[in-house]
Protein backbone atom coordinates (compact mmCIF):
# COMPACT_ATOMS: atom_id res chain seq x y z
CA UNK A 1 0.00 0.00 0.00
CA UNK A 2 1.26 3.55 -1.21
CA UNK A 3 0.14 6.37 0.81
CA UNK A 4 -0.99 9.32 -1.00
CA UNK A 5 -2.26 13.08 0.05
CA UNK A 6 -3.97 15.40 -2.36
CA UNK A 7 -3.65 18.95 -2.46
CA UNK A 8 -6.48 21.13 -4.35
CA UNK A 9 -8.73 18.01 -3.22
CA UNK A 10 -11.75 20.39 -3.92
CA UNK A 11 -11.33 21.30 -7.52
CA UNK A 12 -12.75 19.07 -10.04
CA UNK A 13 -9.60 17.58 -10.58
CA UNK A 14 -8.42 17.02 -7.27
CA UNK A 15 -12.06 15.25 -6.64
CA UNK A 16 -11.77 13.26 -9.65
CA UNK A 17 -8.32 11.94 -8.72
CA UNK A 18 -9.63 10.99 -5.15
CA UNK A 19 -12.89 9.18 -6.57
CA UNK A 20 -10.23 7.08 -9.07
CA UNK A 21 -7.48 6.50 -5.80
CA UNK A 22 -10.49 5.63 -3.18
CA UNK A 23 -11.09 2.73 -5.87
CA UNK A 24 -7.02 1.77 -6.46
CA UNK A 25 -6.04 -1.23 -4.93
CA UNK A 26 -2.90 -0.37 -4.01
CA UNK A 27 -3.75 2.76 -2.50
CA UNK A 28 -4.05 4.74 1.15
CA UNK A 29 -5.28 8.20 1.25
CA UNK A 30 -4.06 9.74 3.97
CA UNK A 31 -4.77 13.60 3.77
CA UNK A 32 -7.21 15.57 1.44
CA UNK A 33 -5.72 19.42 1.82
CA UNK A 34 -8.34 22.02 1.00
CA UNK A 35 -7.22 25.81 1.45
CA UNK A 36 -11.04 26.85 1.20
CA UNK A 37 -12.94 24.06 3.20
CA UNK A 38 -10.91 22.55 5.68
CA UNK A 39 -12.46 20.77 8.83
CA UNK A 40 -15.21 19.74 6.41
CA UNK A 41 -15.77 16.00 5.27
CA UNK A 42 -15.57 15.40 1.41
CA UNK A 43 -18.77 13.91 0.90
CA UNK A 44 -19.93 17.30 2.48
CA UNK A 45 -18.50 18.94 -0.61
CA UNK A 46 -19.00 16.28 -2.97
CA UNK A 47 -22.25 13.85 -1.79
CA UNK A 48 -21.36 11.09 -4.43
CA UNK A 49 -18.19 10.40 -1.50
CA UNK A 50 -20.27 8.24 0.67
CA UNK A 51 -20.08 9.41 4.06
CA UNK A 52 -18.75 6.04 5.67
CA UNK A 53 -15.71 7.26 4.04
CA UNK A 54 -14.90 10.08 6.99
CA UNK A 55 -12.41 11.74 4.77
CA UNK A 56 -11.99 14.94 6.42
CA UNK A 57 -10.46 17.61 4.53
CA UNK A 58 -7.37 19.61 5.97
CA UNK A 59 -5.59 22.39 6.75
CA UNK A 60 -2.19 23.14 3.95
CA UNK A 61 1.12 22.59 6.08
CA UNK A 62 0.34 20.44 8.83
CA UNK A 63 2.11 17.11 8.84
CA UNK A 64 2.34 14.59 5.57
CA UNK A 65 3.17 11.01 6.45
CA UNK A 66 7.07 10.72 5.89
CA UNK A 67 6.45 8.55 2.56
CA UNK A 68 3.53 10.08 1.26
CA UNK A 69 3.24 9.93 -2.29
CA UNK A 70 1.66 13.83 -3.00
CA UNK A 71 -0.27 15.26 -6.05
CA UNK A 72 -1.13 18.62 -6.55
CA UNK A 73 -4.02 19.61 -8.05
CA UNK A 74 -3.52 23.31 -7.43
CA UNK A 75 -4.38 26.55 -10.36
CA UNK A 76 -1.02 26.96 -12.37
CA UNK A 77 1.41 29.42 -10.04
CA UNK A 78 0.52 27.75 -6.95
CA UNK A 79 2.09 24.36 -7.73
CA UNK A 80 5.69 26.50 -7.93
CA UNK A 81 5.25 27.21 -4.19
CA UNK A 82 3.97 23.88 -3.13
CA UNK A 83 5.97 21.49 -4.83
CA UNK A 84 9.84 22.63 -3.49
CA UNK A 85 9.04 22.09 0.02
CA UNK A 86 7.79 18.56 -0.41
CA UNK A 87 10.42 17.53 -3.05
CA UNK A 88 13.04 18.70 -0.33
CA UNK A 89 11.78 16.29 2.17
CA UNK A 90 11.92 13.51 -0.35
CA UNK A 91 8.48 13.34 -1.01
CA UNK A 92 7.42 11.30 -4.85
CA UNK A 93 5.08 14.23 -6.10
CA UNK A 94 2.72 14.67 -9.25
CA UNK A 95 2.28 17.98 -10.43
CA UNK A 96 -1.16 18.40 -12.64
CA UNK A 97 -0.72 22.27 -13.00
CA UNK A 98 1.18 23.78 -15.73
CA UNK A 99 4.11 24.82 -13.59
CA UNK A 100 6.22 22.01 -14.77
CA UNK A 101 5.73 21.20 -18.05
CA UNK A 102 8.36 23.17 -19.77
CA UNK A 103 12.22 22.39 -20.72
CA UNK A 104 12.53 25.92 -21.51
CA UNK A 105 11.21 28.28 -18.69
CA UNK A 106 11.86 31.05 -20.69
CA UNK A 107 8.68 30.08 -22.86
CA UNK A 108 6.34 29.02 -19.50
CA UNK A 109 7.45 32.68 -18.48
CA UNK A 110 6.46 34.17 -21.79
CA UNK A 111 2.95 32.20 -22.16
CA UNK A 112 1.61 32.44 -18.44
CA UNK A 113 3.46 35.84 -17.67
CA UNK A 114 4.32 34.26 -14.31
CA UNK A 115 7.96 34.53 -13.38
CA UNK A 116 9.43 30.76 -12.52
CA UNK A 117 10.48 30.73 -8.99
CA UNK A 118 11.67 26.64 -8.76
CA UNK A 119 13.86 26.11 -12.32
CA UNK A 120 16.01 23.68 -10.20
CA UNK A 121 12.86 21.51 -9.39
CA UNK A 122 11.58 22.09 -13.03
CA UNK A 123 14.81 20.65 -14.29
CA UNK A 124 14.36 17.09 -12.33
CA UNK A 125 10.18 17.09 -13.37
CA UNK A 126 9.80 14.44 -16.30
CA UNK A 127 6.95 15.19 -18.57
CA UNK A 128 4.09 12.07 -17.70
CA UNK A 129 3.06 11.32 -21.13
CA UNK A 130 3.39 7.36 -21.09
CA UNK A 131 3.26 6.65 -24.62
CA UNK A 132 6.22 8.88 -25.25
CA UNK A 133 8.46 8.94 -21.98
CA UNK A 134 6.72 6.09 -19.74
CA UNK A 135 10.75 5.04 -19.11
CA UNK A 136 11.63 8.20 -17.53
CA UNK A 137 8.44 8.24 -15.24
CA UNK A 138 9.48 5.11 -13.93
CA UNK A 139 12.51 6.02 -12.48
CA UNK A 140 10.99 9.64 -11.67
CA UNK A 141 10.56 11.47 -7.84
CA UNK A 142 8.62 14.23 -9.78
CA UNK A 143 6.22 13.86 -12.69
CA UNK A 144 4.58 16.65 -14.46
CA UNK A 145 0.94 15.87 -15.76
CA UNK A 146 0.45 17.08 -19.13
CA UNK A 147 -2.76 19.12 -20.11
CA UNK A 148 -5.90 18.06 -21.26
CA UNK A 149 -5.55 19.56 -24.68
CA UNK A 150 -2.25 18.91 -25.29
CA UNK A 151 -2.71 15.43 -24.16
CA UNK A 152 -5.21 14.97 -27.01
CA UNK A 153 -3.62 16.68 -29.36
CA UNK A 154 0.38 15.33 -29.08
CA UNK A 155 -1.36 11.44 -29.04
CA UNK A 156 -2.72 12.52 -32.11
CA UNK A 157 0.40 14.08 -33.87
CA UNK A 158 3.53 12.77 -32.34
CA UNK A 159 3.73 9.76 -34.68
CA UNK A 160 2.93 11.24 -37.62
CA UNK A 161 5.99 13.97 -37.34
CA UNK A 162 8.08 11.11 -35.65
CA UNK A 163 7.84 9.49 -39.14
CA UNK A 164 8.26 12.15 -41.27
CA UNK A 165 4.90 11.65 -42.61
CA UNK A 166 3.44 15.37 -42.26
CA UNK A 167 4.85 18.48 -42.36
CA UNK A 168 5.71 20.39 -39.37
CA UNK A 169 4.41 23.76 -40.66
CA UNK A 170 1.04 24.66 -40.90
CA UNK A 171 -0.97 22.26 -38.53
CA UNK A 172 -3.70 23.21 -37.31
CA UNK A 173 -5.70 22.06 -33.88
CA UNK A 174 -9.37 22.86 -33.88
CA UNK A 175 -10.38 21.60 -29.95
CA UNK A 176 -13.49 21.51 -28.01
CA UNK A 177 -13.60 21.30 -24.59
CA UNK A 178 -16.54 20.59 -22.53
CA UNK A 179 -16.77 22.95 -19.43
CA UNK A 180 -15.48 21.12 -16.51
CA UNK A 181 -11.91 21.76 -18.63
CA UNK A 182 -12.42 25.43 -16.82
CA UNK A 183 -12.18 24.25 -13.33
CA UNK A 184 -14.78 24.89 -10.38
CA UNK A 185 -14.71 28.38 -10.37
CA UNK A 186 -17.80 30.64 -9.87
CA UNK A 187 -17.15 32.52 -12.95
CA UNK A 188 -20.27 33.67 -15.25
CA UNK A 189 -18.65 32.95 -18.67
CA UNK A 190 -18.84 28.96 -17.27
CA UNK A 191 -22.68 29.07 -15.71
CA UNK A 192 -25.63 27.29 -17.18
CA UNK A 193 -27.19 30.07 -18.94
CA UNK A 194 -24.14 31.08 -20.50
CA UNK A 195 -22.87 27.82 -22.13
CA UNK A 196 -25.28 25.58 -22.46
CA UNK A 197 -26.75 25.65 -26.12
CA UNK A 198 -24.01 28.19 -27.22
CA UNK A 199 -20.61 27.15 -28.42
CA UNK A 200 -17.92 29.55 -28.98
CA UNK A 201 -13.98 29.82 -29.89
CA UNK A 202 -11.78 31.36 -27.16
CA UNK A 203 -8.09 32.46 -26.75
CA UNK A 204 -7.48 32.88 -30.37
CA UNK A 205 -4.62 32.81 -31.45
CA UNK A 206 -2.52 32.52 -28.48
CA UNK A 207 -3.85 30.09 -26.20
CA UNK A 208 -0.90 28.80 -23.52
CA UNK A 209 -1.11 25.72 -24.63
CA UNK A 210 0.04 26.11 -27.86
CA UNK A 211 2.89 27.08 -26.63
CA UNK A 212 3.45 23.33 -24.59
CA UNK A 213 1.84 21.44 -27.77
CA UNK A 214 4.95 22.95 -29.97
CA UNK A 215 7.47 22.11 -27.16
CA UNK A 216 7.05 18.54 -26.92
CA UNK A 217 6.00 17.98 -30.62
CA UNK A 218 9.62 19.71 -31.34
CA UNK A 219 11.35 17.62 -28.71
CA UNK A 220 9.64 14.23 -30.08
CA UNK A 221 10.11 14.98 -33.98
CA UNK A 222 13.46 17.11 -33.91
CA UNK A 223 11.96 19.25 -35.58
CA UNK A 224 11.03 23.20 -35.43
CA UNK A 225 7.21 22.89 -35.06
CA UNK A 226 4.91 26.21 -35.29
CA UNK A 227 0.82 25.18 -35.19
CA UNK A 228 -2.46 27.23 -34.76
CA UNK A 229 -4.36 25.87 -31.84
CA UNK A 230 -7.94 27.07 -31.57
CA UNK A 231 -9.85 25.80 -28.08
CA UNK A 232 -13.63 26.22 -28.23
CA UNK A 233 -15.90 25.55 -25.08
CA UNK A 234 -18.35 22.69 -25.88
CA UNK A 235 -21.99 23.01 -24.08
CA UNK A 236 -21.32 19.26 -21.98
CA UNK A 237 -19.72 18.83 -19.16
CA UNK A 238 -16.82 16.10 -19.65
CA UNK A 239 -14.48 15.80 -23.04
CA UNK A 240 -11.94 16.80 -25.07
CA UNK A 241 -12.41 16.30 -29.34
CA UNK A 242 -9.80 17.83 -31.48
CA UNK A 243 -9.68 17.84 -35.18
CA UNK A 244 -6.37 18.16 -36.06
CA UNK A 245 -5.40 18.93 -39.63
CA UNK A 246 -2.02 19.03 -41.63
CA UNK A 247 0.09 18.53 -44.74
CA UNK A 248 0.95 14.67 -45.85
CA UNK A 249 4.09 14.51 -47.44
CA UNK A 250 3.63 13.07 -50.73
CA UNK A 251 3.44 9.06 -50.98
CA UNK A 252 2.29 9.04 -47.82
CA UNK A 253 -1.22 6.37 -47.87
CA UNK A 254 -3.46 5.43 -44.84
CA UNK A 255 -1.77 1.91 -44.76
CA UNK A 256 1.32 4.38 -44.02
CA UNK A 257 -0.45 6.83 -41.58
CA UNK A 258 -1.69 3.15 -39.97
CA UNK A 259 1.37 1.76 -39.37
CA UNK A 260 3.39 5.02 -37.61
CA UNK A 261 0.44 4.50 -35.44
CA UNK A 262 0.66 1.08 -34.88
CA UNK A 263 4.89 1.60 -33.89
CA UNK A 264 3.97 3.72 -31.23
CA UNK A 265 0.54 2.34 -30.08
CA UNK A 266 0.63 -1.39 -30.17
CA UNK A 267 1.48 -1.93 -26.81
CA UNK A 268 0.18 1.74 -25.21
CA UNK A 269 -2.89 0.28 -22.59
CA UNK A 270 -5.14 3.22 -22.83
CA UNK A 271 -4.56 4.98 -26.53
CA UNK A 272 -6.46 3.37 -29.39
CA UNK A 273 -6.15 3.96 -33.12
CA UNK A 274 -9.47 3.27 -35.27
CA UNK A 275 -9.68 1.46 -38.45
CA UNK A 276 -8.87 4.15 -40.75
CA UNK A 277 -11.83 6.25 -41.98
CA UNK A 278 -13.67 5.52 -38.51
CA UNK A 279 -13.66 8.61 -36.28
CA UNK A 280 -14.19 8.60 -32.84
CA UNK A 281 -16.81 10.67 -30.75
CA UNK A 282 -16.55 11.42 -27.24
CA UNK A 283 -19.19 9.15 -25.97
CA UNK A 284 -16.74 6.46 -27.13
CA UNK A 285 -14.20 7.73 -24.19
CA UNK A 286 -15.99 9.83 -21.75
CA UNK A 287 -15.73 8.44 -18.30
CA UNK A 288 -12.25 6.13 -19.33
CA UNK A 289 -8.77 7.23 -19.37
CA UNK A 290 -8.34 6.20 -23.04
CA UNK A 291 -7.37 8.25 -25.85
CA UNK A 292 -9.43 7.70 -29.15
CA UNK A 293 -7.90 8.19 -32.69
CA UNK A 294 -9.60 8.39 -36.25
CA UNK A 295 -7.88 10.09 -39.52
CA UNK A 296 -9.14 10.20 -42.74
CA UNK A 297 -7.20 11.85 -45.68
CA UNK A 298 -8.17 14.07 -48.31
CA UNK A 299 -6.15 13.51 -51.71
CA UNK A 300 -8.25 16.74 -52.98
CA UNK A 301 -6.41 18.83 -50.77
CA UNK A 302 -3.50 16.63 -49.74
CA UNK A 303 -4.00 16.87 -46.15
CA UNK A 304 -4.73 14.32 -43.59
CA UNK A 305 -7.70 15.26 -41.07
CA UNK A 306 -7.23 13.57 -37.39
CA UNK A 307 -10.07 13.41 -34.65
CA UNK A 308 -8.69 12.57 -31.13
CA UNK A 309 -10.84 12.22 -28.22
CA UNK A 310 -10.48 12.17 -24.32
CA UNK A 311 -12.05 12.56 -21.05
CA UNK A 312 -10.28 15.95 -20.12
CA UNK A 313 -10.69 14.86 -16.54
CA UNK A 314 -9.34 11.20 -16.75
CA UNK A 315 -6.94 10.71 -19.32
CA UNK A 316 -6.48 14.83 -19.35
CA UNK A 317 -5.88 14.91 -15.79
CA UNK A 318 -6.42 12.80 -13.09
CA UNK A 319 -6.46 9.29 -14.73
CA UNK A 320 -3.09 9.73 -16.78
CA UNK A 321 -1.72 11.14 -12.88
CA UNK A 322 -2.99 7.69 -12.33
CA UNK A 323 -1.26 5.92 -15.00
CA UNK A 324 2.28 7.86 -13.75
CA UNK A 325 1.96 6.99 -10.28
CA UNK A 326 1.44 3.55 -11.20
CA UNK A 327 4.64 3.88 -13.23
CA UNK A 328 6.41 5.67 -10.43
CA UNK A 329 5.35 3.32 -8.02
CA UNK A 330 6.01 -0.15 -9.78
CA UNK A 331 2.67 -1.11 -10.43
CA UNK A 332 0.96 -2.42 -13.41
CA UNK A 333 0.23 0.84 -15.40
CA UNK A 334 -3.45 0.48 -15.92
CA UNK A 335 -4.21 -0.37 -12.35
CA UNK A 336 -6.98 1.40 -10.53
CA UNK A 337 -8.21 2.95 -14.13
CA UNK A 338 -11.28 3.04 -15.91
CA UNK A 339 -10.67 1.11 -19.29
CA UNK A 340 -14.04 1.77 -20.80
CA UNK A 341 -15.62 4.45 -21.55
CA UNK A 342 -19.80 5.33 -19.81
CA UNK A 343 -21.27 5.51 -23.54
CA UNK A 344 -24.56 6.97 -22.74
N1 LIG B 1 -10.15 20.79 -15.35
C1 LIG B 1 -9.45 20.11 -16.25
O1 LIG B 1 -10.02 19.49 -17.16
C2 LIG B 1 -7.96 20.08 -16.17
C3 LIG B 1 -7.26 20.78 -15.23
N2 LIG B 1 -5.89 20.70 -15.18
C4 LIG B 1 -5.12 21.43 -14.19
O2 LIG B 1 -5.34 20.86 -12.90
C5 LIG B 1 -5.28 21.88 -11.90
C6 LIG B 1 -6.59 21.86 -11.11
O3 LIG B 1 -7.65 22.12 -12.03
P1 LIG B 1 -9.18 22.11 -11.65
O4 LIG B 1 -9.42 21.09 -10.62
O5 LIG B 1 -9.91 22.07 -12.90
O6 LIG B 1 -9.32 23.53 -10.98
P2 LIG B 1 -10.38 24.00 -9.88
O7 LIG B 1 -10.44 25.47 -9.99
O8 LIG B 1 -11.61 23.19 -10.00
O9 LIG B 1 -9.67 23.58 -8.52
C7 LIG B 1 -8.45 24.08 -8.06
C8 LIG B 1 -8.43 23.92 -6.56
O10 LIG B 1 -7.18 24.38 -6.06
C9 LIG B 1 -7.38 24.87 -4.72
N3 LIG B 1 -6.63 26.12 -4.55
C10 LIG B 1 -5.59 26.31 -3.70
N4 LIG B 1 -5.10 27.53 -3.80
C11 LIG B 1 -5.85 28.17 -4.70
C12 LIG B 1 -5.85 29.48 -5.20
N5 LIG B 1 -4.94 30.39 -4.82
N6 LIG B 1 -6.77 29.81 -6.11
C13 LIG B 1 -7.70 28.91 -6.52
N7 LIG B 1 -7.72 27.65 -6.06
C14 LIG B 1 -6.82 27.29 -5.17
C15 LIG B 1 -8.86 25.04 -4.53
O11 LIG B 1 -9.28 23.99 -3.69
P3 LIG B 1 -9.32 24.17 -2.12
O12 LIG B 1 -9.97 25.48 -1.85
O13 LIG B 1 -10.09 23.00 -1.66
O14 LIG B 1 -7.90 24.16 -1.65
C16 LIG B 1 -9.46 24.82 -5.88
O15 LIG B 1 -10.71 24.17 -5.78
C17 LIG B 1 -5.05 23.19 -12.64
O16 LIG B 1 -3.68 23.50 -12.62
C18 LIG B 1 -5.52 22.90 -14.04
O17 LIG B 1 -4.88 23.70 -14.98
C19 LIG B 1 -5.21 19.89 -16.03
C20 LIG B 1 -5.85 19.19 -16.99
C21 LIG B 1 -7.27 19.22 -17.14
C1 LIG C 1 -12.44 24.75 -21.07
C2 LIG C 1 -11.23 25.40 -20.46
O1 LIG C 1 -11.29 26.52 -19.99
N1 LIG C 1 -10.10 24.70 -20.47
C3 LIG C 1 -8.86 25.17 -19.91
C4 LIG C 1 -7.78 24.16 -20.12
C5 LIG C 1 -7.87 23.02 -19.19
C6 LIG C 1 -6.78 23.05 -18.17
O2 LIG C 1 -6.91 23.68 -17.15
O3 LIG C 1 -5.71 22.36 -18.45
P1 LIG C 1 -4.22 22.78 -18.11
O4 LIG C 1 -3.86 22.34 -16.77
O5 LIG C 1 -3.44 22.05 -19.09
O6 LIG C 1 -4.04 24.26 -18.25
C7 LIG C 1 -8.39 26.45 -20.59
O7 LIG C 1 -8.63 26.64 -21.77
O8 LIG C 1 -7.67 27.20 -19.93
Amino acid sequence: MINVSVIGATGYVGAELLRLLSAHPGVQINKAVSKSFAGKKLHDIYANFLPERELELQESGGKFGADDFVFLCLPHGQSLVAAPPLLKKGHKVIDLSGDFRYDNTDIYEKWYGISHSAKKENREAVYGLPEFFGAEVKKANFTSNPGCYTTTSILALAPLLKEGLICEKGIVIDAKSGVTGAGRKEKLAFSYCETAGNFKAYSVPLHRHTSEIEEQLSKLSRKDVCLLFTPHLLPVKRGILATVYADLMEGVTPETVTAAYEKYYADAPFTHVLPHGKLPELKYVVGSNNCMIGFEVSPRTGKIIVVSCTDNLIKGAAGQAVQNFNLMNGFDETLGLPRTAWYL
